[in-house]
């Protein structure tokens, strides 16, 4: 399996505001980039805080791009998968549309009432008491033959995966903005590293609208 993290951070650092609402940070050229590395993936991977900020609905925009994932015999739009520890997911949730196979991993935790709306909707991975066990549930997902994973979001989500060591590649794209706040989302939020601070090998940077694109690899994958 190959997890790459893809995002749009602000010159500091920031994924959205204090607000949490969807920002455009990058510009269309960026928006482009995204939508190829969406049509090259198994599936796009968000958490619920995602979710419930932004109603994302993980598609690949691309006409051309959705034809030839089907001339290669590939549905034409990657699964998406939610990690949703208690079953937050609303069931109208543009990501639970007919464009695509979508995956909600849960815990124990979710209650059965959330559970039955949900299985309506989209297959169901329960793993983990509390919190959803990324290690188990990628590896469920491994068994369901998705093994190219772009994961767009958000901060919670994103730590969590370095800290299980779960991450391959990391394409950032830096725009210019200043947003700031110190309750904005960030890259990697969570508790945050104290020691044994994953580190990253820069493999590419690409100038792109008004900001650029880091490609890190993972040390140690
Ligand atoms: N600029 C960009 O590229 C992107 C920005 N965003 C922004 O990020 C914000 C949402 O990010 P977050 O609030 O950090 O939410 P998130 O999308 O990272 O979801 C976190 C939630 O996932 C659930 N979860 C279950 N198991 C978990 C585990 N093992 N580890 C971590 N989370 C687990 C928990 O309910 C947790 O609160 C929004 O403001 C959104 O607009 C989101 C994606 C991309
Ligand atoms: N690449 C990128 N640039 C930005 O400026 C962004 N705000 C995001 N956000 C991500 O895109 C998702 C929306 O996807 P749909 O258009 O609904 O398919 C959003 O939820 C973030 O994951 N990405």
């Amino acid at each position: 399996m190959d997890v790459i993290v893809n995002a749009a951070a602000s010159a500091d650092g920031k994924l959205s505001s204090r607000r949490r609402e969807q920002l455009a940070i990058s510009g269309a050229d960026d928006f482009a980039r995204v939508d190829r590395l969406r049509a090259a993936s198994d599936a796009v991977v968000v958490g619920v805080g995602t979710v419930l900020a932004d109603d994302p609905h993980l598609t690949v925009k691309d006409d051309d791009l959705r034809s030839q994932r089907r001339e290669d015999d590939r549905p034409g739009n990657p699964a998406r998968v939610v990690v949703d520890s208690s079953g937050r997911t609303p069931t109208d949730a543009a990501i639970l549309d007919d464009e695509a196979t979508t995956y909600v991993c849960l815990s124990e935790a979710a209650p059965v009432d959330r559970r039955m709306a949900l299985a309506d909707h989209a297959e169901l991975i329960t793993a983990g008491e509390g919190r959803v066990d990324l290690l188990r549930a990628f590896a469920t997902l491994q068994e369901e033959g998705l093994e190219q994973l772009m994961v767009e979001g958000g901060g919670e989500l994103i730590f969590s995966l370095f800290e299980a060591g779960l991450v391959d590649e990391l394409r950032l794209f830096v725009g210019p903005k200043i947003i700031g706040g110190r309750d904005a989302p960030t890259l990697a939020d969570g508790e945050g590293f104290v020691s044994e601070f994953p580190t990253l090998e820069l493999a590419a940077v690409d100038r792109l609208d008004d900001g650029v694109v880091l490609t890190w690899r993972v040390d140690d994958r």
